[in-house]
């Protein structure tokens, strides 16, 4: 009874994939580094690159997308496509999720997706997010986020529908959601994954100040479960997923899917109205103003 209500929530989570693949390479596969068999053969798209290990159940997904793996629309759209590939092939059981640009893990949404664009783009922008937190969120497998670079909003949020997450101990490389500092508000559902996280008094005073947390501090809110050499991120990272891989995959499923269910079952429900929501925000003149000079100041502050 509990798997098939389980399983019921994992189909409806699975929502229609999308005809988008603007200049998308999905499906390529190609050797990894070292030869060997079908286990060493990597796969993936031009900015979602997967190493896949079927001996261990274990593929890395490295996001590619220089130089910051902002979340552009492809790059949205080929994460959920690698992640639903991985889903569907039972031989897989857990993903780390890293980065392949230098210094940075993810720099939250491409804002170039949201400026100056016209609301059909935006909305269509913004389903793709959803889908990618929902599909991240909901994931039957063990996500693991092994974080090698900075990660602001967007980037915290998909560290954050992990299962655990280790950070690299670089003071550079911090961590939280500071859209407010953008004059922009997180929706109730980063806010929600927040506070299931950290709690709610701590992402109370988090979220209005757009506190973006250095290593230590973002060990002690709650935010990452262990900072660690950056050199050893991925080795920790494995250890951590061996760690959640011992466990039964029925049992920490379906109690994954118990923790979860109503976090993301609340965005199922008001899914339109929160699109809705975004573009009619996004789109108003004083907001494109403040996130045009925010790009702006990230475009002048070079060097
Ligand atoms: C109802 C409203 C709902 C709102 C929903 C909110 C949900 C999520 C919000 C977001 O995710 S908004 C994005 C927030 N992200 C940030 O604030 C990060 C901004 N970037 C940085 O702080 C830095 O770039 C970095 C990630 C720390 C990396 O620093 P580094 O020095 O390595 O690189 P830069 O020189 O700063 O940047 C290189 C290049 O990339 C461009 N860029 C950086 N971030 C973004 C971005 N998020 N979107 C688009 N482009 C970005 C940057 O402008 C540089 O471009 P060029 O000058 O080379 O053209």
């Amino acid at each position: 009874m509990a798997l098939a209500s389980g399983v019921r929530f994992a189909e409806r989570a699975l929502l229609r994939p999308w005809a988008l693949l603007r200049g998308t390479t999905l499906g390529r596969t190609e050797p990894a580094a070292g030869g060997g068999g079908d286990g060493a053969r990597r796969f993936g798209s031009q900015r979602v690159l997967v190493e896949p290990d079927a001996a261990s159940g274990v593929a890395v997904m490295k996001l590619r997308n220089p130089p910051v793996n902002a979340l552009s629309l492809e790059l949205l759209t080929e994460l959920v496509i690698s992640l639903e590939k991985l889903e569907n092939d039972k031989t897989f059981r857990g993903v780390i999720l890293t980065s392949d640009c230098p210094r940075v893990f993810c720099a939250g949404l491409d804002l170039t997706e949201i400026c100056g664009r016209n609301p059909a783009h935006c909305a269509e922008y913004w389903k793709a997010m959803q889908e990618l937190w929902l599909r991240t969120y909901l994931s039957s497998l063990v996500l693991v986020a092994a974080i090698n670079g900075a990660c602001p909003a967007g980037g915290c949020i998909i560290a954050l529908s992990c299962d655990c997450r280790v950070l690299a101990d670089n003071p550079k490389y911090r961590i939280g959601l500071n859209e407010t500092l953008l004059g922009i508000i997180a929706p109730f559902w980063l806010k929600d994954t927040y506070v299931n996280t950290i709690g709610h008094r701590a992402s109370e005073q988090a979220l209005q100040l757009g506190s973006l947390f250095p290593p230590a501090e973002a060990l002690q809110v709650g935010l990452v479960d262990q900072v660690v050499p950056e050199d050893q991120v991925q080795s920790t990272a494995l250890s951590e997923m061996a760690r959640w891989l011992a466990v039964p995959d029925h049992a920490r499923q379906l109690t994954k899917n118990m923790m979860r269910k109503a976090t993301a079952d609340r965005l199922l429900r008001q899914r339109d109205a929160d699109t809705q929501n975004f573009v009619s925000f996004v789109c108003r003149d004083s907001i494109q103003k403040s996130l045009q000079a925010y790009l702006e100041k990230l475009r002048q502050r070079k060097g």
